[in-house]
C-alpha cells in the first residue's frame, strides 16, 4: 500500500518531491479545520481523512485535537515552515504522532526582508546603519542571519535570547553555530534602549521567558520616536492593542511616533487594520516567502519522509530552482565600482537600490496598504504573493575585498572580486 499523504498545495514542487514517496491528496489554506470539514462542501476531503498517514501543512493550518481526531491513522505531521506555534504539541504527543518543523528553511528570506526594510528606513531618514545599535530578539536560524547581515553593514549588534544564553552558559563550548563569533548577550532593558530592535523569537509561553506580549504596554512606553521596531517573528510578540493605544496617544499628545515595521500581526488573518496607517512598513506575513525559502521547506519535508520511510532520496532541490543568471544593470555596476570603500550615505543608497532590484519591499508595502484599505484581504494577498527571489539570484561583480565581504555578508554571490 503506498503511503497516504495529505499536503497543502501551496508548497512549490510538491508533485516532484512527494509523489516519489507516496499517494498525495492536496488541500488549500483554510480548508483543513474541524469546523470547515463539518460542512457538506467538504465531504470529499473529510472522507479521505481516515486514510491519511502523513499530514504536510503550512502555518495556516491549526493542527489541534479536533483535527487530529479526524485522522486516526496519522503517523507523522510536518510543517514546511520554521514556526510551529500552530501545532498542539501535547495533542501530538498524546496521540503518539511524530512531528517536524522545517526550521531554517526561510531564514535567508527573512534576513533579506529585514535588510531591505532597514536600508529603506536608513535612506528615507538619512542615517547610517553603521552608526546604529541593533538588538536581535531571538538569535536562532533567522536572528543569527539578521545579526550577521547587519553586522556586515557595520551596525553594532546585541542579542537578547535567554534560552540560548542559558544553553551557552551550561556548555563548555560557547560557540553557537551560525551566529556572530561571540554574541553580545544583553538584558531586555538593554534591548529597549537599542536604536533598532528586530524580533525573531518564536511565539511561546516559555515558563521563564515567554515571548507572547513581550512587547506589552509597559515595554512600548519605554520606546521613543527615534527608535525602530521590526517584527518578522510572530504577531503576538507585540501586544497589537497596546501598540495601537501607544500610537493613538502619541498622535493626541503630538509626540513623534516610534518607527514600526510589521510583517506579522496578532490574530492573522483578522488583523487590527487601524494599525496600518501608523506603520512605516507593513506587509502580509510574507518575509519568508521567497521561492528559495518555500522550496527549501518542501525539500526538507521530502528529506524527512524519505528518512522516516527508508526511501532513497532521488530528487534534488538544485534541479528545481530556476537558474540564477540575473546581472546588475550597467549603470549600477559602474556605480558599484566607483563606490569602492562603500562608506557614507551615497554608498548606502546604492546598496539599497541594488537590494531592491531583487526585492522591492516598498512595493509590498504599497500593495498591502492599497488592499487593506479596501477590504480585508490578508489571506488572499499571501496566497497570491508573486514569485520573489533571494539576493543570491543576482550575480555581482565586485573588485574591492571589503565591499565583497559586506555583500556576501548580506547574502549576495560575488564573482571576479579580486579575492579568488
Ligand atoms: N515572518 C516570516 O515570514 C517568518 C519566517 C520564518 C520564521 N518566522 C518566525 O520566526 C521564528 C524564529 O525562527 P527561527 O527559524 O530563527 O527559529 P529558531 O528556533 O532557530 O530560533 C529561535 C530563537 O529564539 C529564541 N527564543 C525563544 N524564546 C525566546 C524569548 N522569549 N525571547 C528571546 N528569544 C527567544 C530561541 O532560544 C532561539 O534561539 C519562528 O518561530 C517563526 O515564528 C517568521
Ligand atoms: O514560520 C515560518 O516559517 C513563516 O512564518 C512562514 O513564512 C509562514 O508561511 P505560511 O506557512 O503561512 O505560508
Amino acid at each position: 500500500m503506498p503511503i497516504q499523504i495529505l499536503a497543502d498545495s501551496a508548497m512549490p514542487y510538491w508533485q516532484e518531491f512527494f509523489l516519489e514517496v507516496g499517494e498525495v491528496k492536496t488541500f488549500k489554506a483554510g480548508e483543513l479545520s474541524a469546523e470547515i470539514l463539518a460542512l457538506p462542501s467538504s465531504a470529499q476531503l473529510r472522507a479521505y481523512l481516515p486514510c491519511v498517514e502523513c499530514l504536510l501543512v503550512r502555518s495556516t493550518t491549526q493542527v489541534n485535537q479536533a483535527l487530529l481526531a479526524l485522522m486516526p491513522n496519522l503517523q507523522f505531521v510536518a510543517t514546511a515552515t520554521a514556526g510551529y506555534d500552530h501545532f498542539d504539541i501535547e495533542a501530538l504527543h498524546a496521540g503518539d504522532i511524530a512531528w517536524y518543523a522545517a526550521g531554517g528553511c526561510n531564514a535567508q528570506a527573512v534576513a533579506q526582508y529585514v535588510v531591505c526594510a532597514a536600508l529603506q528606513l536608513a535612506v528615507d531618514d538619512r542615517f547610517l546603519l553603521k552608526d546604529k545599535r541593533v538588538a536581535i530578539v531571538g538569535h536562532g536560524n533567522v536572528g543569527s542571519r539578521v545579526a550577521n547581515a547587519l553586522h556586515a553593514l557595520g551596525a553594532q549588534v546585541i542579542i537578547y535570547d535567554p534560552p540560548q544564553l542559558t544553553k551557552a552558559q551550561n556548555t563548555t563550548d560557547l560557540r553557537i553555530s551560525g551566529s556572530l563569533n561571540s554574541p553580545c548577550y544583553v538584558s531586555f532593558s538593554e534591548v529597549l534602549k537599542a536604536d533598532v530592535i528586530c524580533i525573531h523569537a518564536p511565539l511561546n509561553s516559555h515558563p521563564e521567558h515567554p515571548s507572547r506580549h513581550l512587547f506589552d504596554a509597559d515595554a512600548l512606553s519605554q520606546l521613543t520616536g527615534s527608535q525602530y521596531l521590526i517584527n518578522a517573528g510572530r504577531g503576538e510578540i507585540i501586544d497589537n492593542q497596546a501598540l495601537l493605544s501607544y500610537f493613538e496617544n502619541a498622535v493626541k499628545s503630538e509626540k513623534v511616533k516610534l518607527n514600526v515595521v510589521l510583517d506579522v500581526w496578532e490574530n492573522e488573518p483578522t488583523i487590527t487594520t487601524d494599525l496600518v496607517g501608523h506603520l512605516r512598513i507593513a506587509s502580509a506575513h510574507i518575509a519568508g516567502h521567497t521561492l528559495e525559502g518555500k522550496a527549501n521547506g518542501t525539500f526538507m519535508l521530502y528529506q524527512q519522509l524519505c528518512h522516516r520511510y527508508n526511501i532513497a532520496q532521488k530528487v534534488k532541490l538544485s534541479a528545481m530552482l530556476p537558474p540564477d543568471n540575473t546581472s546588475l544593470p550597467k549603470h549600477l555596476q559602474n556605480e558599484l565600482h566607483l563606490n569602492e570603500m562603500f562608506d557614507g550615505e551615497s554608498a548606502q543608497r546604492l546598496l539599497k537600490n541594488i537590494c531592491h532590484l531583487v526585492y522591492d519591499i516598498q512595493n509590498d508595502d504599497r500593495v498591502f496598504r492599497a488592499h487593506m484599505a479596501q477590504f480585508n484581504t490578508f489571506a488572499k494577498l499571501r496566497q497570491e504573493y508573486p514569485i520573489r527571489r533571494e539576493f543570491s539570484a543576482l550575480r555581482l561583480n565586485v573588485k574591492n575585498t571589503k565591499t565583497s565581504q559586506m555583500l556576501r555578508g548580506i547574502g549576495f554571490v560575488i564573482s571576479n572580486d579580486g579575492t579568488t
